[in-house]
């Protein structure tokens, strides 16, 4: 859905997403626990962690499918905890999906096109009835940005796997977010697929703010200048990819041995 003309923009010197002593609780179970964090306009910040961490909760938290037991959310600026998913995708907020939701029997440039339309409905109608020149064109420039141009004519269900991840990206980047947030966006990749979902995101915008919630370190390392590891719940560390890496106590998370950050 393309965000308003109105949009406000973003302060640079202000974060695009503040959070502050969020917590969620499912029962007795803290899967978020007072979780601090500043992402600042442009930043690319990864957040990492084991299963069960609390990665997904903090992102279904930041994109507002989940009501925090605690704490803040500010998203440009303004405090918005307690605005529905559409409120925040609005302001310039967007997500990709774990499940697809891709038309996979059209081909990329219509999917590409519905998206910008933001509504469903028959492509051919929808086109015939646009007078919109730059959204024609700009299904090829999302097409790019997501290293898809090649593909802008073949049915989606005929695309790789790592391709359709791809295509969400381009899918999310329609409505022109100021902040995207990816959910383990290399789930399921193969290698080579990984390498290119990498190329891809470190060459986005910087215009866009990029926060990647990622099991997998070789991603979320090369992609992200600064990286927040969970661990129960909790934001048990904050550094550079070359601090995480030389890390023990990360180390000995991943190693999965018994965890003790305190
Ligand atoms: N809807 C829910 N109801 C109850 N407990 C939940 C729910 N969602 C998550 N949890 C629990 O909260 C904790 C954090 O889970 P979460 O899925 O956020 O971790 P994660 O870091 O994303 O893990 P993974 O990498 O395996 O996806 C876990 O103990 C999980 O079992």
């Amino acid at each position: 859905m393309p965000a308003p003309d109105s949009a406000v923009v973003t302060p640079s010197n202000g974060p695009v997403l503040a959070l502050r002593g969020l917590a969620k609780h499912f029962g007795g179970v803290h899967a978020v626990a007072d979780v601090e964090l500043d992402v600042s306009h442009g930043e690319r910040v990864s957040v990492i962690g084991p299963n069960g961490a609390g990665k997904s909760t903090l992102f279904n938290l930041i994109a507002g499918d989940y009501r925090p037991t605690a704490g803040r959310i500010e998203l440009f600026g303004d405090d918005l905890t307690r605005t529905s998913a559409r409120v925040r995708a609005h302001r310039g907020l967007a997500r990709t999906f774990q499940t697809s939701k891709l038309f996979t029997t059209m081909t990329v440039d219509d999917n590409l096109y519905l998206a910008l339309c933001g509504k469903p409905g028959s492509v051919r109608r929808l086109r015939r009835a646009d007078g919109d020149e730059r959204r024609r064109s700009r299904t090829r420039e999302l097409a790019r940005a997501a290293g898809l141009e090649a593909k802008l004519a073949t049915e989606v269900g005929e695309l790789s796997h790592g391709e359709q991840r791809q295509l969400e990206l381009a899918m999310a980047l329609a409505s022109e977010p100021r902040l995207l947030i990816l959910d383990e966006p290399a789930a399921g990749l193969s290698p080579a697929e990984r390498g290119t979902l990498t190329k891809v995101l470190s060459e986005l915008s910087r215009d866009i703010t990029l926060v990647l919630i990622e099991h997998d370190m070789d991603i979320a390392l090369v992609v992200g200048e600064r990286v927040v590891v969970m661990a129960d719940g909790e934001k048990v560390l904050e550094g550079t990819p070359d601090e995480i890496r030389s890390s023990e106590l990360v180390r000995r998370i991943y190693l999965g041995g018994a965890f003790d950050a305190h």
